[in-house]
């Protein structure tokens, strides 16, 4: 038993939060079984790995619009090939991440390493003992439009994808998002009609979207349901029959591509790597493309699902490298790794995240700053993505700028940092990168709204703004209201078709800006809760922006800056200027909250003068009862922020956060 926990002990410590197949393995160590068709029973050792060349090699992805059942597919394939125990009952979600577990979403792609025996795909593989066995690795990845910076990552490491559509919702805007990530990719696409055993299935009309959409052949479909295992048994036979091995070749120089990287406190940087040419041994000395630095190869395996050393990877093979990295900034992501000392070009990388939403992170107590510090470099080791610039504002102190890949990468961060470290934060109105061109000609990029000073010696000649290429896919009663929301949020329609006699597909070119707030909330309720959206980043186009100020007795709020567009900086301040009156206490003293552009103030609310007594209410002469109402009253103080003379609470800032742009 003891052994066993120790086992799941360092499981725990090396696994990355993520797919949830993966992490729940690592809770049963014990139910943990090499694959019946691995060429060994007790684990697979290197040597045996290279009784697998690219030939007997597939990488696949899966993908597919949200909730449409990647997760528990992923669970259903290790099942079947043995890499997890069957029946394993209710899923145990206890190395996921308390974010994934709450929202029920995917935030990090995964890999795993299966085994399967294929020789025939009319009779089980038990009753064809001399069937070839197959590497298969397998990506889990998330559905979320943020996060598809993890879907291309994975994707560059495959050859093929299961895109996988929910078989009573049909076709959504991130399956057309996705699809066209992996058809741009040139991976083999082979389409899984998942859940047909429930009673609203319609997997022929799905069929006649995919063909209409993607133009894919019907009879391509494989029908499953990962619920009932139902039809689940042509995947993997599909997966071997249909996606190419990966090329390469076996006796050039290692050449790896670094699909992605994070830190464990006990190894070190674990990089996850797709061998590309060569062999990599434990022991070989490595270099990176990008910073031209060479390392040892310390440890080197595979994920099955766990980390497993094998001490070898071959061409084709994706797995694990540690290397004495000491942190992940040495570790980019889309960087090739290769054998040092010989002259190799670099693997084609790939796209470079682009950040799309900053916020300035602050610590709730201003002395905490260390502290927030400290979360915030060990979080950013296990997500790369965000950037983080250190940032001083006269409200809140010293703090962080960072940028997001979209809001809720913002929001899964945020709560990462008070669930994982215990940091109290405080963030500032999410912005976008906004261009501003002085009448001198020089160009700045602003992510910080308070920057972008106003300076009579430079005039603000022109602006730009970012903007995305949106997809709705809605039942058609609801076009009507959507054109009306595209159109107020400053939107341009470029597509309106029918992907079947009752849905509407929309595209609009719409202001980033106005999408990261509130917007697909409101798409949400408006078409009760049946539309689906995705975007993706279009180019920048001019516009008439302003900065607005939020001034409290005539003093500005740095922190509560924002750039608006000139039209609608009146309907924004109105609502900033009512939330903090509602939640701003009443002070000793009278209070003016305004906003301004400029100098010109557009609206304001003045706030009357009060005694707060927290006394009051407090008869007799109890003076426990007093001291407890005292102490409260001095721990609510530390939660407040005071900017001159006023004490704005927490709240008040992550009100601000959820004010819309539009309306
Ligand atoms: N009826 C039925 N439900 C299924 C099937 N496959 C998955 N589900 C359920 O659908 C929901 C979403 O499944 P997931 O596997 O988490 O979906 P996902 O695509 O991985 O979701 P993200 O990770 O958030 O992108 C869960 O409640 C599953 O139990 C199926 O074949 N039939």
């Amino acid at each position: 038993m003891a052994g066993a926990a120790a086992l799941r002990r360092s499981a725990r410590r090396v696994v990355r939060p993520g797919a949830y197949a993966l992490s729940r393995a690592l809770q049963h160590p014990e139910r943990l079984l090499s694959s019946q068709a691995s060429p060994d029973r007790g684990g697979v050792l290197g040597s045996e790995l290279g009784l697998y060349p690219p030939e007997r090699v597939r990488n696949f992805s899966i993908i597919a619009h949200v909730d449409h059942g990647k997760s528990t597919l992923a669970d259903r394939l290790l099942e079947l090939t043995g890499t997890i125990k069957k029946g394993h009952g209710q899923p145990q979600y206890l190395d996921k991440l308390q974010v994934e577990r709450e929202r029920g979403i995917t935030v990090k792609a995964q890999t795993a390493t299966m085994f399967y025996r294929h020789a025939n795909n009319q009779l089980p593989a038990s009753d064809q003992p001399d069937a070839p066995s197959y590497l298969l690795n397998l990506i889990d990845t998330p559905g979320h439009v943020d996060f598809s910076y993890e879907v291309s990552r994975s994707l560059a490491a495959c050859q093929g994808a299961l895109l996988v559509v929910d078989a009573a919702q049909g076709v959504q805007a991130q399956t057309i998002a996705n699809f066209y990530l992996a058809f741009e990719s040139n991976l083999s696409i082979i389409p899984v009609i998942n859940k047909i055993d429930q009673p609203t299935a319609d997997p022929d009309n799905v069929k006649a979207q995919l063909k209409r959409l993607f133009d894919i052949d019907p009879s391509e479909a494989l029908l499953t349901s990962a619920k009932t295992g139902q039809g689940l048994s042509q995947v993997l036979p599909a997966v071997i029959e249909r996606i190419p091995s990966p090329p390469g070749k076996c006796d050039s120089p290692v050449r790896m591509l670094l699909l992605d990287s994070y830190y464990d406190e006990y190894k070190g940087v674990i990089c996850h790597v797709a061998v590309v040419d060569g062999v990599l041994h434990k022991g070989d000395k490595i270099a990176s493309a990008a910073t031209g630095r060479t390392y040892e190869v310390l440890d080197v395996g595979i994920m099955h699902p766990e980390l497993t050393p094998t001490g070898v990877l071959y061409t084709g093979q994706v797995g694990y490298v540690i290397s004495g990295m000491r942190s992940t900034k040495e570790a980019r992501i889309g960087d090739t790794l290769h054998q040092a000392k010989s002259i190799v070009e670099p693997l084609p990388g790939f796209k470079p995240a682009r950040h799309m939403v900053f916020s300035g992170l602050y610590p709730a107590d201003g002395s905490d700053f260390d502290a927030l510090s400290h979360a915030i470099e060990k979080l950013t080791c296990n997500d790369a993505s965000v950037s983080v610039t250190k940032e001083t504002s006269t409200a809140l102190g010293m703090g962080f700028r960072c940028g997001f890949l979209g809001l809720l990468h913002m929001d899964v961060f945020h709560q990462r940092l008070e669930q994982e470290h215990g940091a109290q934060v405080i963030s500032t109105i999410p912005t976008v990168p906004y261009i501003f061109e002085y009448g001198d000609g020089s160009k700045v990029q602003v992510e910080n709204p308070a920057a972008l000073a106003s300076n009579p010696g430079k005039r603000i000649a022109a602006c730009w703004e970012p903007t995305v290429i949106a997809t709705i896919i809605i039942p058609s009663e609801y076009v009507g209201p959507v054109i009306m929301l595209c159109s107020e949020r400053r939107g341009e329609q470029q597509e309106y078709t029918f992907i079947d006699a009752q849905r509407a597909l929309l595209k609009y070119r719409l202001p980033l800006r106005e999408i990261i707030v509130d917007f697909y909330n409101e798409l949400k309720s408006i078409t009760s809760g049946y539309a689906t959206f995705d975007y993706e980043d279009s180019e920048y186009q001019q516009s008439d922006l302003v900065k607005m100020d939020i001034l409290l007795n005539g003093q500005p709020v740095d922190a509560m800056a924002t750039i608006v567009h000139n039209q609608k900086a009146q309907r924004v301040g109105r609502e900033l200027v009512d939330k903090l009156k509602k939640f701003i206490e009443r002070q000793m003293f009278e209070i003016t909250i305004q906003a301004a552009v400029g100098s010109k103030v557009i609206t304001r609310e003045t706030l009357s003068a009060m005694r707060k007594n927290v006394l009051a209410k407090c008869y007799g002469g109890d003076i426990t009862r007093k001291k407890k109402l005292l102490e409260k009253q001095k721990e609510g103080k530390k939660r407040m922020k005071r900017v001159g003379s006023v004490d704005i609470p927490q709240e008040a800032f992550h009100e601000l956060l959820k004010v819309s742009n539009s309306k």
